[in-house]
């Protein structure tokens, strides 16, 4: 075994030289690129630059990278070679400057004067003497292109000396790095793509469930279908063949079904139920005195009916004390809530939440709508359900029975019930708690205000305080020669000195001399709607579209009118309290209305909204929660009033006021036109959805529609002008705006600011038609607890009046396909003639009919759709399933408008 030799940097000495060696590098390099270093500095600095020029900036580079390289490596192979090749790198880059950039020096000088002049101007620009002696010289012997090329070799060749790797492999290397790095690349993009792949697939699951949520809930509620594919039966078939086993395919359109059921189940509930008109006072006392309640408690509920009714018949009632008996018939068990155990007679519970126009204890007011909720629907459907028995007989197997009755004797009217207004203690009463106000506070802020504004020079004395539910306002009146801009641009310094967390002028305040500073309370009360309600503005208000809204800056109750709006536009932030408005608006209607007055048509793309609603009897059809079928419902609305103008010239009249008082005059109560208010929760869903024939079933509507007792709710929390469209926005006259995020978005509602400035939760201004400037109001609040318990109330007390018609209407305006009936003429023609000849072929209704085979074979389509003649069989004629005289009952259950 030989020894090796010893090698340079394996002993400690060689690593102190090492070391040393990289320390005066760094002190040269650090002296190359700085003056900081001294006169020593300065010297380094010139000498090597002199010396290398550029080559001088990688000289200490290179040195330092072959110290460590000599201090780490394990092998130091070659370090000879290596320390060659680094000082040829030098050199190269030193000549490759001096090509680049050279130093002229005059040719007669002499070699040593030569040499001076190149040392002398040794920059980092150029070679310095090394690179201008080499480079000069190859530019002398191969001009500027031959030295570069060479150059170039020297270069990479002094590189692999002073790296010991092989030119070509480490392009190889750089290639094979390139080709890793695309492949890692486009796994990146592959798996990016299979997880986009399982978000879609995952989000179309979501949407999947969600229209099916959403249909079930439009089951739920009998909603309307729009038919989207209209390879789907159609609703109108199903209603016309529904009593055929062949057509229960048509078992989706159950809602329809339910609804027939419904109001067949509810018409014999209610032929069973129906006594005469009763008078209230009558019930009253019976209510009140009569001893034979505790003995009733052990009858069935039914007899106790009965027996009231037989009691109390008097022809000469009127309607509204028909409606008090009903209303006592029905929820008047409160007095014998005492005497008589909710095992007999389950109606109690409804006695419990729903308080008779007796005065009652406070305890007793303030349980309803906690109360309310369990024992509602459940109990009174099964009560019907048992009241009817026959009915339900007929209910029990399938819907046939009550599915042939043709529609028109369901419709509600001739069951109709009086209306039965929802007991104002359905809502909760104000604990009158105060408003907070403190009179020293008060004083003391109009004081601050008043120095405020003299530290600007401006003089204005405070004449007027009104505290308002969340805002207080101090009415300054200015002296002479101050400008009311002035004190308008002083807004943040009076917030300011209020310590409040913003402020809104009103400069100056509409017919007062006087300006307007409003400053949020330090403690906000909420405006009950009962106080609202039952306020003499609400109460002695003589439209029947009055409308509740809130409370003025100084406390007093604002009612409005509807129809003199005659179209509102509501928009504001989310969260800022549209919803709320809306409910009290709809609850503004209930109380004051009743159905056969104003009708609602609710239309809630937001879904959790107004579909609370569904059920009670001022719908004209369900709540519309599908966008599209939105469309239809306005479009809907477009050809009521269109109607409705006919109507009216047919008449001689000039708009439904006069129309409703000439059927009066008649005698014809039936006759009369109801006020129809079209309630939109979001439109910019609908405006997604249908921009264009939102726009302008919204635009014709809001244009004529007043004249016909129809009138527009808009709501959106996208007060952008997409949503709100200038020629929505020319079209609709009143404002609210609540709180919005930006002076723009103000504008948008309102053509001022403002709005900006709200604090939320039912702070709004409100801006209506031929005011000159708006009002700032606080809205009432109803709770969705409260909602719900009116909504069960009239739930129990009257059924909704669907219009079927309308239904219909709507549901045939909203289907893609159309009526397969509607889509041929020789439909029926067709049918006639396959049942005549009991066999069916293409050719055979092209022969016939002397059309062309497309239209032959869509033909069949709709024949076999509609479960007449059975599938393709081959070059077989298709069988036909039904015969002359099942057509023939069948055709006679086609309501008359298909
Ligand atoms: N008049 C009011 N008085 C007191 N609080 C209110 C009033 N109006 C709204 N609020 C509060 O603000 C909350 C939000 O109101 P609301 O749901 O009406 O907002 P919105 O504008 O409809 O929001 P979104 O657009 O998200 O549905 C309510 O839950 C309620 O607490």
């Amino acid at each position: 075994m030989t020894a090796q030799p010893a090698r340079f940097g394996d002993s400690i000495l060689d690593e102190v030289i090492l070391l040393l060696i990289i320390v005066a590098s760094i002190i040269v390099f650090i002296s190359l690129l700085t003056e900081k270093m001294g006169i020593i500095g300065g010297i380094i600095s010139s000498f090597f630059k002199g010396l290398f020029g550029l080559g001088g900036l990688f000289l200490p580079i290179c040195v330092i990278a072959y110290c460590i390289w000599m201090l780490v490596s394990e092998e130091k192979r070659y370090p000879f070679v290596r320390g060659i090749g680094a000082g040829l790198f030098l050199l190269t880059v030193a000549a490759f400057a001096q090509v680049l950039h050279p130093i002229q020096v005059a040719e007669s000088l002499g070699f040593f004067k030569r040499c001076g002049v190149l040392y002398g101007a040794g920059a980092f620009t150029n070679g310095g003497l090394t690179g201008g002696l080499i480079g000069g010289g190859l530019d002398r012997a191969l001009d500027t292109l031959g030295s570069v090329i060479v150059l170039l070799a020297t270069g990479i060749i002094s590189i692999v000396m002073a790296t010991g790797k092989s030119f070509f492999h480490a392009l190889g290397d750089a290639n094979a790095h390139r080709k890793a790095r695309r492949k890692v690349k486009n796994e990146k993009i592959k798996n990016k793509a299979e997880r986009i792949r399982q978000q879609e697939e995952l989000e179309a699951e979501r949407q999947a469930k969600r229209a099916q949520r959403r249909r079930r809930m439009n089951r739920e509620d009998f909603n309307i279908e729009v038919q989207e594919n209209s390879s789907e039966t159609p609703y109108v078939e199903e209603t016309v063949f529904r009593k055929k086993p062949l057509i229960l395919e048509t078992k989706k359109r159950e809602p329809i079904f339910d609804f027939v059921k419904e109001n067949g189940a509810e018409a014999a509930v209610h032929r069973e139920e129906k006594t005469e008109d009763v008078p209230k006072e009558a019930h009253d006392e019976k209510a009140a005195e009569t001893p034979s309640i505790r003995e009733a408690a052990a009858m069935p509920a039914e007899d106790v009916r009965k027996e009231a009714a037989e009691e109390q018949v008097k022809p000469q009632a009127t309607e509204s004390d028909a409606a008090d008996a009903l209303f006592a018939e029905i929820f008047a068990e409160k007095p014998r809530e005492e005497s008589i155990s909710i095992d007999i007679l389950p109606e109690e519970d409804m006695g419990k939440t729903v308080v008779p126009r007796k005065e009652t204890s406070a305890a007793e007011e303030e349980i309803p709508i906690a109360m309310m909720e369990e024992e509602t629907v459940e109990e009174t459907q099964a009560e019907e359900a048992e009241e009817s028995e026959e009915a339900a007989e007929a209910e029990d197997a399938k819907p046939a029975a009550d599915i042939h009755e043709p529609r028109k004797e369901t419709a509600p009217v001739e069951e109709e019930r009086p209306y039965i207004f929802p007991p104002i203690t359905l809502l909760g009463k104000d604990p009158q708690t105060g408003n907070g106000s403190n009179r020293s506070e008060l004083f003391e802020n109009a004081r601050k205000l008043e120095t405020t504004l003299k530290s600007f020079s401006v003089d204005a004395k405070v004449i007027q305080i009104s505290r308002g539910p969340t805002v207080t306002r101090y009415e300054l009146s200015p002296s002479q020669g101050v400008k009311v801009s002035k004190i308008v641009n002083l807004a943040d310094d009076i917030a300011l000195n209020l310590a409040a967390s913003g402020i809104r002028i009103e400069a100056p305040i509409p017919g007062k001399a006087a300006v307007g500073i409003e400053v949020p309370n330090k403690e906000t009360q909420s405006v009950y709607m009962r106080t609202l309600l039952e306020s003499d503005a609400f109460k002695q208000h003589p439209s029947k579209l009055a409308f509740a809204l809130g409370q003025d800056i100084a406390g007093n109750p604002v009612v409005t009118d509807i129809a003199k709006m005659p179209h509102l536009l509501i928009a504001g932030a989310t969260g800022s309290g549209k919803s709320v408005c809306i409910n009290t608006l709809i609850t503004s209607i209930l109380y004051k209305a009743d159905p056969k007055e104003v009708k609602l048509l609710l239309v809630d793309p937001k879904v959790v909204e107004l579909s609370v609603y569904n059920g009670i009897p001022h719908l004209l059809i369900p709540v519309v929660t599908d966008p599209k079928k939105a469309a239809s419902a306005l479009n809907w609305a477009v050809r009521e009033m269109l109607q409705r103008y006919n109507d009216f010239a047919a008449h001689g009249v000039r708009d439904i006021k006069g129309f409703n008082k000439l059927m009066e005059e008649k005698g014809d109560e039936k006759g009369k036109m109801p006020q129809i208010v079209i309630i939109i929760d979001e439109l910019a869903d609908l405006m997604m959805a249908a921009p264009g024939e939102v726009e302008d079933a919204i635009c014709r509507l809001a244009q004529m529609a007043r004249a016909a007792g129809m009138h527009l709710i808009i709501a959106t929390q996208r007060p952008s002008v997409d949503v709100i469209t200038g020629v929505i926005k020319a079209n609709i006259p009143s404002r609210l705006a609540f709180a919005v995020s930006s002076g723009i978005d103000s504008r948008t509602i309102l053509d001022m600011v403002g709005a900006e400035k709200l604090l939320g939760k039912g702070d709004m201004l409100f801006y209506p038609s031929g005011q000159s400037k708006p009002s700032r109001l606080q809205g009432a609040f109803v709770t969705d607890q409260e909602v719900e318990a009116i909504v069960d109330f009239l739930k129990k007390s009257s059924k909704p009046n669907y219009t079927q018609e309308t239904i219909d209407q709507i549901t045939a305006a909203g289907k893609v396909g159309g009526a397969a009936e509607d889509s041929d003429e020789f439909f029926s023609q067709a049918v006639d003639l396959i049942l005549e000849k009991e066999k069916a072929s293409v050719s055979m209704l092209q022969r016939q009919f002397r059309i062309g085979y497309n239209r032959a074979a869509r033909l069949m389509d709709d024949l076999e759709k509609q479960g007449i003649v059975g599938p393709e069989e081959g070059s077989k004629p298709r069988k036909v399933l039904i015969t002359k005289s099942e057509w023939e009952e069948m055709t006679g259950a086609v309501p008359d408008e298909i």
